[in-house]
């Protein structure tokens, strides 16, 4: 099984990779946005949503040479066989990636988080219970609102 370290990233100074721009990159970026709008986004269709908002858009299909000067990059298209080359490219530059559709193959996954100005609570399963995670952190805020944890 794989194993999965917490860790804080610096990326204030850092560029973010979204390929593809449908329903899950929006969700993760909806996350990601509280804390950096450095993100790019690479599809041939972009979800309304991610639109206006800062982020650099770039409507065409994923090409290798995309990945130039990226420090994380997530692969959420909707084809198992363009994630596994994005991967595949990835590794091979030495860049880490969140495979969507695959925690085997991700470098690195997202936790469930709340985040309240400075603070942040972030619940992973090793990426092997996604509903536990959510559902301990949604407890965990829960217990925040109700003033039980300061
Ligand atoms: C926590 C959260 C953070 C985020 O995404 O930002 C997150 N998934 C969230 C939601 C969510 N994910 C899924 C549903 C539908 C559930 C259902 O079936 O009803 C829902 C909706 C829901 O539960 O609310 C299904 C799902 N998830 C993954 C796969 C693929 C696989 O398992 O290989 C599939 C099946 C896809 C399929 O087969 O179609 C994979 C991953 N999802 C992770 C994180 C990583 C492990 C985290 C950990 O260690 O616990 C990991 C491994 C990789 C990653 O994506 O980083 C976010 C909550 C955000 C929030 O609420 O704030
Ligand atoms: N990690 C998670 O929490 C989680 C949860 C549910 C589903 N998934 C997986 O996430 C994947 C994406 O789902 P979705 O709902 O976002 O799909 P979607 O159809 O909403 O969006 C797909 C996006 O990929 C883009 N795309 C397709 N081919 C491309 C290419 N060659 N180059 C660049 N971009 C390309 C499309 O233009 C579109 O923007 C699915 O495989 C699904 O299994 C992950």
């Amino acid at each position: 099984m794989k194993v999965f370290l917490p860790l804080n990233i610096r990326i204030d100074d850092k560029k973010i990779l979204f390929i593809g721009g449908g329903n899950i990159a929006l969700h993760k970026i909806q996350t990601i946005e509280r804390y950096t709008r450095n993100i790019t986004i690479v599809a041939p269709e972009i979800h309304d949503a991610l639109r206006g908002k800062g982020f650099e858009l770039v409507c065409k299909e994923y090409e290798e040479t995309d990945l130039d000067g990226f420090f994380l990059v997530y692969a959420a298209t909707n084809s198992i066989e363009v994630n596994r080359r994005i991967k595949s490219d990835a590794a091979a530059r030495g860049i880490m990636v969140n495979v969507v559709d695959n925690r085997e193959l991700s470098d690195f996954i997202s936790p469930a988080i709340f985040k309240e100005n400075e603070m942040t609570i972030a619940v992973s399963s090793n990426g092997q219970d996604v509903k536990k995670a959510v559902a301990w952190r949604n407890q965990i805020r829960e217990m925040l609102k109700e003033g039980r944890m300061r």
